[in-house]
């Protein structure tokens, strides 16, 4: 064989074996992509529920919308009154405002203006000063866009520096709540217009910042969960494993199991069933008394309940399919920017092309927070000036993200307010006014674990006005009291999906029933 014939075998194996790793790594991203449906139906198991471990957050198109029944007899906490009212600027009892009623705009097709409500804020399309979509190509990768020209800026900027007692004041809320013409003036997109000044230079690519995949999150976070672990993994299990146990050691582990903030009627339903199966499976040994109370726990989380977060398209938004819609809510500094961007980044590592809106206009602050976020993953962001109306920029959010043909539009909502109409109204107004645009999949609920009863009292009120679907449970790293899981779920009857374990940008996790008990237990 000559050398030529010798070398051309080499050249044409090369090519083979490049062509078999490009298809290698091509099929290994789309299995990344979309593990949300793939995944859940691989993996559910039959013992105990339908629960992973070890996924990531499972994103899903939303379509159910329904809250889940939840009767109100498996309500146990009814007498706590609502704490949300005590973080709004004013105290509850204080008159409250009529949410004033105008014609919707003509973007809001579909909507009769006899019928319009509460769209006091809304912009006219003519008059939003945002760009057209040239394009309704939406990058998967973050990609620097050209700065947008603010066109104008008609609305008094004294109405939006004010401090927040100043605003509290009756003129001011005067301006604020019944000013509708000049308010939607305040919407702009920030599409990267704010981002760092050497980003900003023509042509420079903005870098991607490397995202850590959600795929087994929790549990490489779950080290994060040790002061939980401590009440449940050492003290109840401590006790369990001890054998014979007496009258006085179930009495401790119910205490123990309070102290977790778990709940009376959780606890006391868990310490019956560990009981029972005490004596029926004859647990004799630490391994017997772990496997028990990881199998009574797990099962108290309600491991077939769905945690899919509905942020995935109805369709190909870039052919006619709309964007997905999510609203996060909560009250001040539970940590509802921090999920927003985090969530982003989520969605943004998988491809998918993400609006924020930043209808948290309490504090500039807050709206600044969220355009960072939105700058490290090349997410376009539409904001109002601090104290523009939240609703108004809710559907300014709604109705670019829709043009522009993204895949989900994040909303982060204000969980403190200017104006003395109550933070609820405002809040139900919010969601009212979107829905005039656009169906909203998932409305997400963020909680401080670290709140206890106070956080549960605030979600009792949300859910009532704004039927939320998914809760947030932040701020697990810094309490013991883990137990406000089970609490959580019961109360609302309405999955936790996500959790957040700690600052970081990627300490997001998918809550998963099996994973996390593994980690109180460890
Ligand atoms: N340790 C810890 N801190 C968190 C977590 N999530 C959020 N935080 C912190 O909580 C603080 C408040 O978070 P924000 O996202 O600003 O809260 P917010 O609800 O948007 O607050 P407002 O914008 O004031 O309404 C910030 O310092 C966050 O870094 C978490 O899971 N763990």
């Amino acid at each position: 064989m000559s050398t030529t014939n010798v070398i051309l075998i080499i050249v044409a194996a090369l090519i083979v074996l490049a062509v078999l790793v490009a298809t290698g790594v091509l099929l290994a991203r789309r299995r990344r992509v979309s593990l949300g449906r793939g995944e859940q139906e691989d993996t559910a198991t039959g013992q105990g529920g339908g629960y992973r471990a070890g996924s990531g957050i499972s994103l899903s198109s939303g379509g159910d919308t329904a809250v889940p029944e939840h009767p109100v007899e498996e309500r146990t906490e009814t007498e706590g009154q609502p704490g949300v009212g005590d973080d709004a600027a004013v105290p509850r009892e204080s008159a409250r405002r009529d949410i004033v009623d105008v014609p919707l705009p003509p973007s809001a097709e579909g909507e009769s203006t006899a019928e319009a409500e509460d769209v006091s804020d809304t912009a006219p399309a003519e008059s939003r000063p945002l760009e057209e979509p040239e394009s309704t190509e939406t990058p998967s990768v973050p990609e620097q866009q050209p700065p947008a020209e603010p066109e104008s800026e008609t609305a008094p900027s004294g109405e939006h520096t004010a401090p927040p007692e100043e605003a509290e004041s009756s003129a001011t809320e005067e301006v604020v709540a019944e000013s509708t013409a000049a308010e939607p003036a305040q919407t702009e997109t920030a599409p990267a217009e704010s981002a760092p000044a050497e980003a900003e230079s023509a042509g420079a690519e903005v870098e991607a910042e490397p995202i850590e995949p959600s795929t087994g999150r929790l549990e490489r976070l779950r080290g994060r969960l040790s002061r939980s672990r401590s009440m449940f993994g050492q003290s109840v299990l401590g006790l369990l494993g001890a054998g014979d146990l007496d009258e006085d050691s179930w009495e401790e582990i119910e205490d123990t199991l309070l102290m977790a903030d778990i709940g009376a009627a959780t606890s006391s339903e868990i310490i019956q069933r560990l009981r029972t199966e005490v004596a029926a499976r004859a647990v004799r040994t630490p391994e017997q008394a772990r496997s028990l109370l990881r199998e009574v726990l797990i099962d108290a989380l309600g491991p077939q309940l769905s945690r899919d977060v509905q942020a995935l398209p109805h369709g190909d938004p870039s052919d006619g399919g709309k964007p997905a819609v999510l609203l996060v809510v909560g009250v001040n500094g539970t940590g509802k920017t921090t999920t927003t961007g985090k969530l982003a980044r989520v969605l943004v590592s998988e491809g998918r092309s993400v609006l924020l809106g930043a209808a948290d206009t309490f504090r500039a602050a807050a709206v600044e927070q969220l355009a960072t976020w939105g700058e490290r993953v090349g997410a376009e962001v539409v904001r109002g000036d601090e104290g523009a109306d939240p609703a108004s920029v809710a559907f300014e959010a709604v109705q670019r993200g829709a043009d522009s043909g993204v895949d989900a539009i994040l909303v982060d909502t204000a969980g403190r307010l200017h104006t003395k109409t109550g933070l609820m109204d405002e809040l139900g107004k919010v969601k009212r006014v979107v829905e005039k645009r656009a169906q909203v999949d998932e409305v997400l609920l963020v909680l401080d674990a670290t709140t206890g009863q106070n956080g549960l009292a605030q979600a009792r009120v949300f859910a009532d006005v704004v039927d939320v679907t998914g809760i947030v449970l932040t701020k697990l790293d810094g309490t013991a009291k883990g137990g406000i899981v089970f609490q959580v779920q019961r109360e609302l009857g309405v999955p936790v999906k996500l959790v957040g374990l700690g600052e970081g940008a990627d300490h997001l996790a998918p809550f998963e029933p099996e994973a996390f008990v593994d980690a109180l237990l460890e």
